[in-house]
């Protein structure tokens, strides 16, 4: 862009000189003698009358030469009888031409300039429109590269196999998935189970990043998802990776803030795109995000991302796997504990282990060892944490560990004796998504109705975690960590009292109706939730004290293991019942 800007600066110089030359021109005098009309000599001479350039051709009239020596020039010359016209100088017919010329060349400098700005401009948005993805054929990644996330890779899998035979699920007039969201945290494996799907069905695989179409000019990004699903519908079979598709798939603004305008057309494009496909094509939308409660329901909707996959922070045992692949194709020194170093990281993410690993390799390799020590891999860990004092750190997350594991051994406990039908599936002490913790519980219910009992049953299970940290860490050690239990709690409860006509002292009234008449009901319906909230958590308090050796033992197993499955915290229940 260097010349035009040149040219540019050359063309505005010769505009300010032309129009001072103008404003010089302006009502000049010509003087004349009367005999003489047209000017003949070559001579010129100029004098100044009040502000006016008087410029007067010399003749042979001497008369007129000594005119231009008095003051008052006009005056003089008019007495002597020297015809004077006031004249607007006119330019010359040369003058004329090489002004047009000079414009004409300005013209056309113009027109090239903006012609190639809009070429550029087009040529810009032709790149940018047509998204440059990165295909590749059966990438070299498998499900085999890819340690722990068992229940993600399993659903995954079964994509694989409708991928490879449509055939045998559509006979049966199964419809395939189009879009399936994975979320979790950073560098848990996201890309890699994409990628993984792609090789192991065989087909291409398109990738993309949200971030790549939040873009300046308006409609680009939608002429960028457009251009991506007709390059992947020419591609026959494939995989199309949006990674972090939040960037275009946020919440939609309903307030119309002008800004959200661009990204909600994209992510319009987007919908209307997934609609348009049949399943049957053999495309699948794979996308991947951080956070899965940001996203705007309309892309959560049946016939677009209608599977969502978790994939979480490793567990002990995931870490075990994925620092046994990292270390496969090192030179590990035999004393060195991968099960010590699974240990060592709680909360580490498949990247971070994998970086670990590479920064102890490049330590090991600094120093010319003949393998990677346990002091290569302390130095690593050192820097992987990035700063932070290794020791206190590893302290303050056995203390963490051991709160959550007793938090989350309560919600357990409650759900198992509260109701013989209560299923826990799985309790974790690694963080999910939806906070520190996780316990997830199948209540085999009729999903039409819930009955009060159970509803009670579910604020005691809620209020479970923060009994158990109060019994065994003391009323002054409890946590943070109930904010969610004692949100979902309250919730149930005052639905219970406003709308549901469940409790005897409130009556069977919607308090949400009468509320507009009744002033002051606020107050009292605080208390009698409070008065309740009280009586289930003295309740629980008193299961759970009976119950406190089972939590210890719930709580023990998950610090050794981190996640407990169904059939490992039934036995660890049932042990207790035949002693
Ligand atoms: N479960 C795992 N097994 C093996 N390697 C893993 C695993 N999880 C992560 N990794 C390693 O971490 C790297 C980054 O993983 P990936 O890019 O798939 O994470 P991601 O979840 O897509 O992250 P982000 O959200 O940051 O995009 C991988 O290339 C791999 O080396
Ligand atoms: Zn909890």
């Amino acid at each position: 862009m260097k010349t035009p800007i040149k040219i540019l600066i050359g063309i505005g110089i010769a505009i300010f000189f032309l129009i001072l030359n103008i404003a010089e021109n302006e009502s000049s005098l010509i003087a004349e003698t009367a005999s003489m009309k047209a000017p003949l000599s070559q001579q010129v001479r100029e004098g100044v009358d009040n502000n006016l350039k008087v410029k007067g051709e010399l003749n042979e009239s001497q008369a007129l030469r000594n005119y231009f020596n008095t003051d008052n020039l006009k005056e003089s010359l008019l007495t002597a009888d020297i015809i004077i016209v006031e004249v607007e100088e006119k330019y010359s017919a040369a003058e004329i031409v090489v002004f047009m010329i000079l414009i004409g060349v300005m013209a056309i400098i113009a027109f090239v300039l903006v012609k190639q700005g809009s070429k550029q401009t087009s040529r810009e948005y032709d790149k940018m429109s047509s998204v440059e993805f990165s295909t590749q054929k059966e990438s070299t990644i498998t499900f085999a590269d890819i340690a722990g996330n068992e229940e993600a890779k399993e659903s995954i899998m079964e994509l694989a196999d409708f991928l490879k035979n449509p055939e045998k699920y559509q006979r049966y007039g199964a419809r395939m998935p189009k879009g399936v969201i994975l979320y979790g945290p950073p560098g848990t494996g996201k890309t890699l189970m994409a990628k993984a799907l792609a090789s192991e069905a065989g087909v291409d695989f398109l990738a993309v990043s949200g971030s790549d179409f939040v873009q300046v000019y308006a409609g680009l990004g939608a002429g960028r998802i457009r251009n991506l699903f007709k390059s992947a519908r020419e591609k026959g079979k494939c995989v199309i990776f949006i990674d972090e598709i939040d960037a275009i798939g946020k919440k939609r603004d309903t307030g119309g803030l002008g800004g959200s305008d661009e990204s909600n057309r994209t992510l319009n494009a987007l919908l209307t795109e997934m609609s348009g496909f049949k399943g049957s094509e053999g495309i699948i939308v794979m996308a991947a995000t951080n956070r899965l409660d940001i996203l705007d329901e309309a892309l959560l909707r049946p016939g677009r991302f209608d599977r969502q996959i978790e994939i979480g922070l490793p567990d002990l045992k995931a870490r075990q796997d994925i620092l046994k692949l990292y270390t496969q194709n090192r030179p590990i020194e035999d004393t060195i504990s991968i099960e010590k170093i699974a240990q060592q990281t709680v909360y580490f993410s498949g990247a971070q282990l994998e970086n670990l690993m590479n920064e102890a390799a490049i330590y090991a390799a600094r120093e010319s060892a003949s393998f990677i020590s346990e002091k290569h891999i302390d130095r690593a860990l050192c820097t992987v944490i990035a700063g932070e004092e290794k020791k206190d750190r590893s302290n303050i997350k056995e203390e963490e560990r051991r709160i959550t594991a007793y938090h989350e051994a309560g919600h357990t406990i409650a759900a198992k004796l509260l109701s013989s039908e209560n299923r826990v599936t799985k309790v974790t002490i690694i963080p999910t998504t939806k906070g520190a913790g996780g316990f997830s519980m199948n209540i085999p219910h009729d999903s039409m109705y819930h009955r009060k009992k159970d509803m009670f049953h579910s604020i005691k299970i809620a209020l479970a975690g923060r009994v158990v940290e109060e019994l065994v860490f003391g009323e002054e050690n409890i946590t943070t960590g109930a904010r969610n239990d004692i949100q979902k709690a309250t919730e149930i409860l005052v639905i219970m009292i406003r709308q549901l006509g469940m409790n005897e002292e409130v009556g069977i009234i919607n308090y949400d109706i009468l509320m507009g008449e009744s002033r002051g009901a606020g107050e009292r319906l605080a208390e009698i939730c409070n008065k309740e909230m009280k009586r289930l958590y003295a309740e629980t308090k008193e299961l759970i004290e009976e119950n406190i050796h089972l939590v210890h033992a719930i709580a023990g197993e998950l610090m050794a293991r981190e996640t407990l499955k169904e059939d490992e915290v039934n036995r660890v229940i049932n042990n207790f019942k035949v002693a």
